[in-house]
Formats: C-alpha cells, sequence, structure tokens
C-alpha cells in the first residue's frame, strides 16, 4: 500500500490523462536538433540518385544518350525506362487506379517529369552526371486548359490508353477523359430547379496548389543481395501501404521488405503517394548492391510531387424566397494533369466531394464530376483537407454567400436558417452520408456572439457609406463560414486503398514495471500522436502517460495499419487505442481480482485501478497489477499484459465549426488587413486542448496562405511560374495573422472515447472564411464572386474593374 496520502485529483493529475495540455514528448528532441530524419540516415558506401528532368510540358523523346554522363567522375549508372522496362517497372499503378510512367517512356506530359535517373557517388557528382545526359526531345502540343482538354481537336495526351473506352471509374468520353462520377438524383433535383423561386449559378474555381512541408519528400534504398532483402527509409505517412505496393510490383516479398518512416518535418498529404524517387532509388540499390538516397529539392517538390486541388466548381442552389434551400446542383470540372494519381480511397474517384452540401438540409442535391488529364503534375492529395472536403466546403460556403446576396439576406441568417437541426442527427443527407452528430446552431450562435456579430455588420455599412461619400478609400468584409468534415476513412465497407479495408490499429504491451508501449499502424509527421495517444491510454488504464511510450512507422514492429492523413488517426487508430486498452483492462481486472480474493464483478474502476465495491481501502493500482501479470498470474490465465485492437470504425465522424474573417481592402493598392479571425471547432472530445490549438493555427496559417495568394500557376505554353520560394506564397510570421480559438464539444456517438479529427478542419474552414471576406468587402461594389488566391494584385484588379478606381 502507498503510505504517502494522495487525493483523487492528485492521482488524475499525475496521469496527464485525456483533455490535460500535456506538453508534446517528442519536441524534446526537435528543438535540440535531435530529430532523426531520413536525410540523417547516412550508410556506408551509400550512393546519391537525382533526376534527369524534362524541360517541357509535352514532347516525344527521340533519343537519351548517356555516355558522356557514364564518364562524369562519380556517376555509377544512368537509369532510363528501357532499363526499367527489363525488370517491368517502367510504369507504376497508381492509387487511383491509374498508371504512372517512372521514368520517361517514349514522351513527356509534364514540366520537369523524371526522364532519367543518375547514380553517383555524391549529390554534386550526380548533378554533374544529369547536366551531362543528352536528351532529344521533338515539342508536341501542349494542354493546359482543362476547359478544353475534351475538345474534338485537343491534343491526345495518354497516348497508352488512348483507344481504352473504360478507365478505373468506368466509360471515358474523350481519350483525355478520366472519369465520370455522379451521384444524387438527377430528376428531383431538376424538378426543385424548374419550380424554385430563387437560384443562383456561379463558376466556382479552386486553384491548383501544393502542400509543400518544410521536408520534402525522400528515401533511402538498401537491398541485401545475401539476404533477399530490401529495406526502405522514406518520408511516408502509410508506411504499410508503401510496404504492400512495392512488394506487389517489385515481387519482394512482402516480409522481406522493411519499411521504416522516421521522423517526418511534415507530410499534409504530400507523403500519401507512391513516386518516381522511391522506385528509382530501390532498383538502383538492387542494381548497384549500394544503399542509394534521394532527396528532392525544393523545386522538385513543388513542380512534381503531388499537387491539391484544381477543382472548377458550376454551383448552382435553388431556393426560395424566404431563403430555404431546395436543391443544390453541382458539376465539377477536375484538373488531374497527366497521371491519374489521385490519393482517395479507390471507389472515390473525388473522394468525399460528395459532402458538398455542407451543414445545411438539401432535401434534394445532384452532383457530376469529370476528371480530365492536361499537362500538367500528377496528384491530388488532400493537403489538409480529408480527400477534397475543402473543395466542396469552398464550393458551398460560397455558394450560400452568393445565395444571400441575391436573397439580400444576412449570410449568418441564411445559415441559421437552413442548418440540420441538432435533432435531426444522424442525418441522412441527399448526397449519401450520414452524419454522425452535431449542434452547428449552438456554435453558430457562440461565434455571432462573441464577435458581436451585428456589431460588425453595423459598422460595415457606416463604413460603406463613408465610402461612397468618398471619406475613406478601404473597404470591410466579414468572411462567415460554417463547415462540415468528414474525417475517420474509414468503414471497411466503403474505403479501400488498394482493396485493403482502411482500419487501423493499436497494440499496448505493459512491462512488469507498469510501464508500456504502445505501437500503431499510423504515423505522426509533426501533429504530437507520441503525446497524444499516451493521453488515452494513461485515461484508460490509468498509466501516467510519462511511463507509456509511444512507437510508429516501423512496418517490423507496428500492426498493419493504413496510416496518417485525412485526419483519421484519432477517428480510427485513436478508437483502436481505447479497445485495446480495454481488452488490456479486462484482464487487468481477472488479476486484480484473484490478488484481491473477490468476484471480479465486486470491483470497481477507480482512476488508477480496482477498487472492492463498497470497501474502498481493498484497492489494487495498475502498477500492481502489472507485477502480478508477470509474477504471480492467476492460475489457469497465461502471464503477460498486452493486447492489440484493428478498428474498423462503422462511420466517419463529422466535425465542425464556425468561422468569422474580418478584414479591410485598400481599393487603391489592393492590400489587405485581416483585423481578426475568429475559428470555433467542434471536435468532440478533446484529448489534448494545446495541440488541438496548435494544429488550429497551423491550418489556419495554410488556409490564409491558400485564399490569399499560394498557387501553382501554369502560363499557356505549360511551363510552371509558381515552382519557388520566390513565387509561392508561404506566409511568414509577419503576414500570418493573429488566431483566436474557440470550441463546443459535440462528442461523435459511435466513437470509444467521442473524438473526432481536427488537423484538417482549420483549413476546410479556413479558406471560405478569408474568401468570403474579400467577397463580401467588394459585394456591395456589384461583385459576386471573385476568384481566389486573393492576393494584393487581384485585389486592385477586382477594385478596378468594378469602378472603385478612377
Ligand atoms: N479530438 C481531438 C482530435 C485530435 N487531437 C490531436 O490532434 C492531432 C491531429 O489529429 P487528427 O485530426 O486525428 O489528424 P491525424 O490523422 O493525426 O493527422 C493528419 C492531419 O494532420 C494535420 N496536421 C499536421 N500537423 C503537423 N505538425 N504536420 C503535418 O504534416 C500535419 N498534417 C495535417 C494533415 S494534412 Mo492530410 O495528409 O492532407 O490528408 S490529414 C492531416 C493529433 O495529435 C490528435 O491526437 C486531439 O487532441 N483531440
Ligand atoms: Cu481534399
Amino acid at each position: 500500500m502507498n503510505e504517502i496520502i494522495v487525493t483523487r485529483e492528485q492521482r488524475e493529475a499525475k496521469l496527464e490523462g485525456m483533455g490535460c495540455k500535456r506538453k508534446r514528448v517528442e519536441d524534446i528532441r526537435f528543438t535540440q536538433g535531435k530529430g532523426n530524419y531520413v536525410d540523417d540516415v547516412k550508410l556506408p558506401g551509400m550512393l546519391h540518385g537525382d533526376f534527369v528532368r524534362s524541360p517541357y510540358p509535352h514532347a516525344r523523346i527521340k533519343s537519351i544518350d548517356k555516355d558522356k554522363a557514364l564518364k562524369v567522375p562519380g556517376v555509377l549508372a544512368v537509369l532510363t525506362a528501357e532499363d526499367l522496362k527489363g525488370v517491368n517497372l517502367a510504369w507504376m499503378p497508381t492509387l487511383a487506379g491509374d498508371v504512372q510512367m517512372v521514368l520517361a517512356d517514349g514522351k513527356v506530359l509534364f514540366q520537369n517529369q523524371e526522364v532519367a535517373f543518375v547514380v553517383a557517388t555524391d549529390r554534386y557528382a550526380a548533378d554533374d552526371g544529369i547536366n551531362a545526359v543528352e536528351v532529344e526531345y521533338e515539342a508536341l502540343p501542349v494542354l493546359v486548359d482543362p476547359f478544353h482538354s475534351m475538345d474534338a481537336d485537343a491534343p491526345i495526351l495518354r497516348e497508352d490508353i488512348k483507344d481504352k473506352k473504360d478507365g478505373a471509374h468506368g466509360p471515358r468520353k474523350h481519350p483525355n477523359h478520366i472519369f465520370e462520377w455522379t451521384v444524387g438524383d438527377k430528376d428531383l433535383t431538376d424538378a426543385a430547379f424548374a419550380k424554385a423561386e430563387v437560384t443562383i449559378k456561379e463558376l466556382i474555381s479552386y486553384h491548383r496548389t501544393h502542400p509543400s512541408p518544410l521536408e520534402t519528400c525522400q528515401c533511402v534504398c538498401s537491398f541485401d543481395k545475401v539476404k533477399g532483402e530490401l529495406t526502405i527509409w522514406g518520408t511516408f505517412q502509410a508506411p504499410h501501404v508503401i510496404r504492400t505496393v512495392v512488394a506487389l510490383i517489385a515481387k519482394i516479398p512482402e516480409h522481406k521488405i522493411h519499411v521504416i518512416a522516421p521522423d517526418i518535418g511534415g507530410g499534409f498529404g504530400n507523403k500519401v503517394g507512391a513516386y518516381p524517387g522511391y522506385i528509382c532509388a530501390a532498383v538502383a540499390s538492387i542494381v548497384t548492391g549500394k544503399p542509394v538516397k534521394w532527396v528532392e529539392d525544393r523545386i522538385e517538390n513543388l513542380t512534381s510531387t503531388s499537387f491539391a486541388r484544381d477543382y472548377h466548381m458550376t454551383t448552382e442552389i435553388a431556393a426560395t424566397k424566404e431563403g430555404k434551400v431546395t436543391g443544390l446542383r453541382v458539376h465539377v470540372l477536375a484538373d488531374h494533369g497527366a497521371f491519374d494519381a489521385c490519393a482517395d480511397p479507390s471507389k472515390w474517384p473525388a473522394g468525399f466531394f460528395n459532402i458538398v452540401t455542407g451543414s445545411y438540409d438539401f432535401p434534394t442535391a445532384h452532383l457530376a464530376v469529370d476528371g480530365v488529364y492536361t499537362n500538367k503534375a500528377p496528384g491530388g492529395v488532400a493537403y489538409r483537407c480529408s480527400f477534397r472536403v475543402t473543395e466542396a466546403a469552398y464550393c458551398i460556403e460560397r455558394g450560400m454567400d452568393i445565395l444571400a446576396q441575391k436573397l439580400g439576406m444576412d449570410p449568418a441568417e441564411l445559415r441559421l436558417k437552413n442548418f440540420i437541426k441538432a435533432e435531426q442527427f444522424p442525418y441522412h443527407s441527399a448526397l449519401g452520408w450520414e452524419y454522425d452528430s452535431g449542434d452547428y446552431h449552438t456554435a453558430m450562435r457562440k461565434m455571432m456572439e462573441t464577435v458581436d456579430y451585428a456589431g460588425l455588420r453595423r459598422e460595415q455599412a457606416e463604413r460603406r457609406a463613408a465610402f461612397k461619400r468618398g471619406e475613406t478609400r478601404e473597404i470591410m468584409g466579414l468572411g462567415v463560414s460554417f463547415f462540415t468534415e468528414i474525417v475517420g476513412a474509414g468503414p471497411s465497407k466503403n474505403c479501400d486503398i488498394l482493396g485493403i479495408a482502411m482500419f487501423d490499429s493499436c497494440e499496448i504491451r505493459l512491462h512488469p514495471t507498469g510501464a508500456g508501449i504502445a505501437r500503431m499502424g499510423t504515423k505522426s509527421q509533426g501533429q504530437g500522436h507520441e503525446t497524444t495517444w499516451a493521453q488515452i491510454i494513461a485515461t484508460e488504464l490509468g498509466i501516467p502517460a510519462d511511463d507509456i511510450m509511444v512507437e510508429e512507422g516501423n512496418t517490423d514492429t507496428a500492426p498493419y495499419g493504413l496510416g496518417t492523413y485525412g485526419s483519421r488517426s484519432t477517428p480510427v487508430a485513436g478508437a483502436a487505442i481505447a479497445m485495446a486498452a480495454r481488452k488490456v483492462k479486462a484482464k487487468a481486472q481477472m488479476i486484480a481480482a484473484y490478488l484481491l480474493e473477490v468476484h471480479e464483478d465486486d470491483l470497481e474502476w477507480d482512476i488508477d485501478g480496482f477498487r472492492v465495491k463498497g470497501l474502498p481501502e481493498r484497492f489494487k493500482s495498475m502498477k500492481d497489477i502489472c507485477w502480478a501479470a508477470y509474477n504471480s498470474p492467476p492460475p489457469g490465465l497465461e502471464p503477460g499484459l498486452e493486447a492489440v485492437s484493428y478498428y474498423d470504425p462503422p462511420n466517419m465522424t463529422y466535425p465542425f465549426g464556425a468561422y468569422l474573417c474580418v478584414m479591410d481592402i485598400d481599393v487603391d493598392t489592393g492590400v489587405y488587413k485581416v483585423r481578426r479571425f475568429y475559428a470555433l471547432d467542434d471536435c468532440g472530445t478533446r484529448i489534448n486542448p494545446m495541440i488541438i490549438e496548435g494544429q488550429v493555427h497551423g491550418g489556419l496559417t495554410e488556409a490564409f496562405a491558400i485564399a490569399m495568394g499560394q498557387e501553382i500557376r501554369y502560363d499557356n505554353d505549360g511551363n510552371v511560374v509558381t515552382g519557388s520560394f520566390m513565387d509561392f506564397f508561404i506566409p511568414t510570421a509577419v503576414e500570418t495573422p493573429h488566431w483566436e480559438t474557440d470550441f463546443t464539444v459535440t462528442p461523435s456517438p459511435h466513437h470509444p472515447i467521442g473524438a473526432k479529427g481536427v488537423g484538417e478542419s482549420p483549413n476546410v474552414g479556413g479558406v471560405p472564411a478569408f474568401s468570403n471576406a474579400v467577397n463580401d468587402a467588394f459585394s456591395f461594389l456589384g461583385s459576386t464572386h471573385i476568384q481566389m488566391p486573393h492576393d494584393f494584385w487581384r485585389n486592385w484588379q477586382a477594385a478596378k474593374r468594378l469602378g472603385a478606381i478612377a
């Protein structure tokens, strides 16, 4: 028995369990420069590989001459598609059911596409080798504008599949067409529009952007010829999936592949897919018998690995004069670039874009998405937006504002009028989702009260009058955004990647002294899993979070899991942790009953151990129980205390939030100032409020970047004009506004601890808040929709177009 008397509060505080602002344990190594990233992997005899890339966006390759390159000191090999054909690796499958060239096979389809892989003793020699490879190109007509991709005279990009009538998602209408995906009831929706009192229609585009994590994509591959084993250290958000993909395409038995994702410097979706660099480094290691490292530079990262968005959404809403929405019709033209390498669950060619009815009770809706090829980099990753949810949220949140403007109604009022009501959950949306829970009115009203929404509108009216009187050159905008996220992919009934159900896993093993380890199928890229996962276990098992080590990213030791993206870790793996902990706890209860010589049912859980009901002094702590599990297990019971859970979620979780942005724009310069930004998030049960706040700050900063300037832009000839940080907007502390955060708590009814994801929410809700603020500012000058990104130049142009500048 413990001699020191401690209060229940002290015992609970010692655990640092759920709800505690526990400091991030990983930061001890990160802040001291002791992180271990892929580039820190340095093996004896390690070689370096780098790519020859195409300056042309569309060209035939007439010849590749490697002779001069092979004479460069230090250069050991130059791989081309012809070499890869020998091992059947010139092309690789994509996550979206398409195939992608690993190295240019006969032609190139986007600028900076990988053409040859030079392997050398160091990075400098590799670079010299790249310059010495002679490639003869014959330029072909370039297709940049997706709206012309299906023209009769459009250049055919994918000659490999030009005669294929069917793609991975059904029939194709044109050689440059990838798929058409439709959801909802077309007839009912058309009928709603036919009898609508008010309708709006607008082309709302969400431009192409890029996750651009601090650390680029990279790997080290080391093939052991004697054992026939391949070890890959890489920046992988989903290490197990990478191992399975390598096993399938390289025909190496899966148990002889070791995938290790060490510390990762940000992922944001960029590190979900498989890239040519991984394949080439692996082949180069097999060929040379030496470890081979491949590290992207910034320009390569921005121009060739997965972009995000590039959705052109023709949006129509039908409503009554009073502002009740009666129908939603959306057509999306999705620009997928040269290959369909979208990272979405297999059955979802446009991700979860069918969440586009948002937070509103639409009686009927219809959605059609056409995916097309263009001469741009492939990809289409989430970038903090869980599978096209940010595109959907932007579409509906802009649409609702445009409708409010047409009706002469306040945008917040219009939303309140159409929200799904708290008593309607679980709610079946017109496009097929079952929203698990929500309380939108409460969140919206809390936002409106906190910021004094009515007061802000009054101020805006006064400022507009002053502008018209010529007393000020500043216009004021209020950007309202109310988003519903859908995270936690996902239930095996509808979510898989390459046929593998999207469950996730946790294995907990407690040691004799009462400490333990948790191994996970997820992989943190900065989210703080080592901190938060231990907090769940602390609360569930009464063991201090500090006594639990969380391990992720090594496929040899971790249970199979689908990885970290789409804010799925908390909804899926977070549930697996609780379930594994509960299995451990059930066994602990049997041991405690034996030690206390009572029946299991006579015990009750009390913070950090079991107590005999009615006899509070008869108590066994988890520490006592751990020791007994190895020292004196009950007769007939196996020693040890561990469990594993593979959790297949019954549904997604639906976080939501109410955001408001207050912005002032100087019409003469286009310069904007974000005066205030308020973000209320509801992610159900909160594990670590400090980490949540950090996640929200990060996501809002990215949303700010995207809405206000960040873009991957191509010129008419297919050249990337924003391929470096000289032109690609990354906000620093100077530009970034101050973030005010707030919350409500609506637990998920099906999640064992009630938690929903949060990492992506601020980006999903943030972008429409900024864009609506800009659009709201200009609306009184007669504008309905101004395209993102809203940089100074575009704001100035808008002001000029609207006659605000003489
Ligand atoms: N309720 C709750 C929720 C949550 N949480 C926390 O928070 C975090 C997050 O979570 P989530 O939401 O679940 O998510 P995850 O899965 O984990 O992650 C993912 C995400 O995450 C975010 N965030 C971040 N951060 C950092 N630092 N880094 C990074 O990279 C990143 N990324 C991004 C992204 S993009 Mo995608 O991939 O696009 O799809 S997706 C994503 C973690 O830690 C957790 O635990 C808490 O606490 N509570
Ligand atoms: Cu997305």
